[in-house]
């Protein structure tokens, strides 16, 4: 395959032409046309906040020859979430949940057809151009890279973008460069990039101007082991050493159990969690397990509150159910067993999002 010499002609994930810079990107506006200073959050507000947020879609169909109809697709319905500085947040759901589309209003791509939302003590969709120097985007099937500038460049055009004072740009490039490996990536063009450093790339695109919200949508797509790795550490060195407040989708589980203590999952445009992480692990029936070292073979344990589900010399399994303590389980077991040790397993998340999932969905759904 020929290598692109210039900016695809299509958009390489929505195959839609690609017109221009405008279709780079669903970036935040510029923020050079309204540098006025965006009015500080009332007191004690949330960062975010969100209250019966609502988002639908008329989609015109061909019905015939001729005819066409229209029909309303809801991507949201009445979601409501507030977060506080300096959170980190997992934002889950399936496909076509509505992770998007919130994402799309919270950076003021959108305008919500109903409904309350402020980030940073501004209406997205009304301060578009405001919000864009506060916010930070990384979608991660899309980049806000110029396609056939060298690295650097991108990022001298991003400063000048969001007037960023060079010392500080010079900080943060630095930190960013250090920390995501991005060295010798500077003088390439973004076109020759791999998706794993592209992605890296435009994480540090997204920080340049240090935004108080950085909003990531399926930043580890696609990435191998090792540049999951480089940035899950980066993102959690961000959230806990600048303070800024993260918001993240994903379909990898693995980045929430890393990244993220409350988790809120949405599915058909409904918020259908909204906790701690650990939580989640005994929702829609996650089970925890205890494994059992006797001192020698014996029958299946037993127990009121858990059931034996797999017996290996003397060895056993038992799963109770996450919701309950251990304690009274484990007191039960060494009082009429000759315990030797244990440990308990967490529920699999995986298992436990999937169960949740077809929960909703029912034995027909989609
Ligand atoms: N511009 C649009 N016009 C019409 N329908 C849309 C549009 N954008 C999204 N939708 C629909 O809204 C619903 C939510 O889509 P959204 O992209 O927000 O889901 P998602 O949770 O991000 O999914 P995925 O995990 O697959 O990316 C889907 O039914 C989708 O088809």
């Amino acid at each position: 395959m020929s290598e692109p010499t210039s900016r695809p002609a299509t958009d390489p994930i929505t195959g839609r032409p690609a017109p221009g810079d405008a279709a780079r990107v669903p970036a935040p506006a510029d923020p050079r046309r309204h540098p006025a200073a965006p009015p500080p959050p009332a007191a004690g507000e949330p960062l975010i906040l969100a209250e019966g947020l609502r988002k639908v879609f008329t989609v015109r169909r061909r019905a015939g020859l001729v005819r066409r109809t229209r029909t309303e697709v809801r991507a949201v319905e009445d979601v409501g979430f507030r977060v506080a500085r300096g959170e980190m947040v997992g934002y889950i759901g399936p496909n076509g949940a509505g992770k998007s589309t919130t994402i799309k209003m919270l950076t003021g791509i959108l305008t919500p057809t109903a409904g309350t939302l402020r980030v940073a003590g501004v209406e997205p969709a009304r301060h578009r151009t405001r919000l864009a120097r506060r916010i930070g985007v990384v979608f991660g099937q899309r980049t806000t890279l110029w396609w056939d500038l060298p690295l650097r460049d991108s990022y001298a055009l991003a400063r000048r973008i969001y007037r960023v004072e060079p010392a500080r740009f010079r900080r943060n490039l630095d930190r960013c460069v250090e920390l995501l490996g991005l060295a010798e990536l500077l003088p390439v063009p973004v076109r020759q990039l791999s998706l794993g450093q592209r992605m890296r790339a435009d994480i540090a695109a997204a920080l340049l101007h240090d935004p108080e919200v950085l909003y990531l949508d399926e930043p580890t797509i696609g990435l191998d082991v090792v540049s999951k790795a480089t940035v899950r550490s980066f993102l959690r060195e961000l959230n806990e050493e600048q303070g800024t407040t993260v918001l993240l989708t994903t379909h990898d589980l693995g980045d929430i159990e890393q990244l993220c203590r409350r988790v809120i999952v949405i599915d058909h445009g409904r918020i259908v969690h909204d906790g701690d992480l650990s939580r989640l692990h005994g929702a829609e029936g996650g089970e925890r397990t205890l494994v059992v070292d006797l001192e020698r073979e014996l029958p299946p344990i037993d127990v009121p509150g858990a059931r034996t589900v797999r017996v290996e010399g003397p060895r056993q399994w038992l799963a109770f159910p996450a919701t309950e303590r251990a304690a009274p389980l484990v007191a039960a077991i060494a009082r009429d067993h000759p315990l030797l040790d244990l440990s308990i397993r967490e529920p699999d998340i995986e298992q436990v999002i999937a169960r949740m999932y077809a929960a909703r969905r029912g034995p027909g759904g989609h």
